[in-house]
């Protein structure tokens, strides 16, 4: 019945040259940075690194700046399908690079206060839109974390779609040690992941570091591994899983998950409805179908590129 159904919806030949996987990398000539590294361990999957070893990964306004290219043209790159973000060498980040914040939040001097404020509008900005950039992404964007998460690097991986760690990992929303408060999304997007306000307002006023078993208690990390080469591994295969299925479909669905997160369930529904008006006309529904009647998964169907 099932067979049928599908065939006759189908005018495509139901043939498994007609769905077999084509082996594409994604080109990351373009992709050029100062402070992030960027490479493709596996097809249609990107992997961006902070690469700022030395000073432990934290973060300048250059490296935001980076990072907004990179997750804007990713998210244009039809040959990318799922990110994964990681820290090179001992941590996934120290969060803001204190030196340089020392000299652009330095005290105003002879400067008019409303002007200094709107510059230091535009700092805020450029953090939190390094950030905001991975959660609009369409391609869902998996962040492997090792050693020290401090201040900023929370504000990222609460913005990122899964998080994996490391054993040894620490979580510490740091800012209120260096006298501020949270302002690149932590404070907004953590309580929705975890569900648990209290835990996320206690974390924010003392700074306590958590550890990787409290933060996969908590259902901030999907899965702790024994180490950095292990937790590389297990974020590449899932990566991978992701890139392999329909792009319309993994797409389509974290649009909608973004959108259920920040609206009413009846809201949600109503943009899920006009958004497949247009998406259940995908080729690749039918392409997808014909792969399950032929006892295939869809790592042997080959999607057009988005
Ligand atoms: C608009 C505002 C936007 C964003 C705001 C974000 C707020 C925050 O992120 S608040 C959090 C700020 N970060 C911290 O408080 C962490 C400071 N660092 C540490 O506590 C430690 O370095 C450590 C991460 C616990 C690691 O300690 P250890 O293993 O002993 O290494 P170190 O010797 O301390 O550091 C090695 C090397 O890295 C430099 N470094 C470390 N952290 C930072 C940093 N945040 N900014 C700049 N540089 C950092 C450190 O100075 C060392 O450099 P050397 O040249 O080798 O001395």
């Amino acid at each position: 019945m099932l067979r049928f159904a599908v065939r006759s919806l189908s005018k495509a030949p139901t043939t498994f040259a007609n769905i077999t996987a084509a082996k594409m990398s994604c080109d990351t000539n373009a992709y050029k940075f100062e402070s992030l590294a960027v490479s493709s361990p596996k097809e249609h999957v990107l992997h961006v690194e902070f690469n700022r070893e030395k000073q432990l990964n934290s973060m300048t306004a250059a490296m935001w700046s980076d990072m907004i290219t990179c997750f804007n043209q990713a998210a244009k790159d039809a040959d990318v399908r799922s990110i994964i973000l990681s820290g090179r060498g001992r941590v996934f980040t120290a969060g803001l690079d204190l030196m340089q914040a020392a000299q652009t939040l330095q005290p105003a001097g002879d400067k008019d206060v409303a002007r200094r404020a709107f510059e230091l509008k535009q700092f805020i900005e450029l953090a939190q839109n390094s950030c905001t950039v991975i959660e609009k992404c369409p391609k869902p964007v998996l962040v492997a974390i090792h050693g020290a998460c401090i201040g900023g690097g929370m504000d990222v991986i609460t913005a990122c779609d899964i998080r994996l760690c490391t054993e040894d990992a620490y979580f510490s929303i740091k800012e209120i040690d260096v006298g501020l408060a949270a302002d690149m999304g932590t404070l907004q997007r953590m309580p929705k992941i975890i569900g648990n306000e209290g835990l996320v307002r206690e974390l924010a006023y003392t700074a306590r570091k958590m550890g990787s078993a409290e933060a996969k208690e908590c259902g901030l990390v999907n899965k702790v591994f024994s180490d950095k080469d292990k937790l590389m591994e297990g974020v590449i295969e899932l990566a991978s899983m992701i890139a392999s299925k329909s792009p319309v479909a993994v797409q389509s669905t974290k649009v909608n998950m973004n959108y259920a997160r920040d609206h009413s369930v009846a809201e949600g529904l109503e943009y899920m409805k006009s958004w497949n008006m247009s998406m259940l006309q995908t080729e690749d529904l039918m392409k997808s179908a014909q792969a399950l009647m032929m006892k295939k998964t869809p790592a042997d169907v080959k999607f057009s590129k988005l």
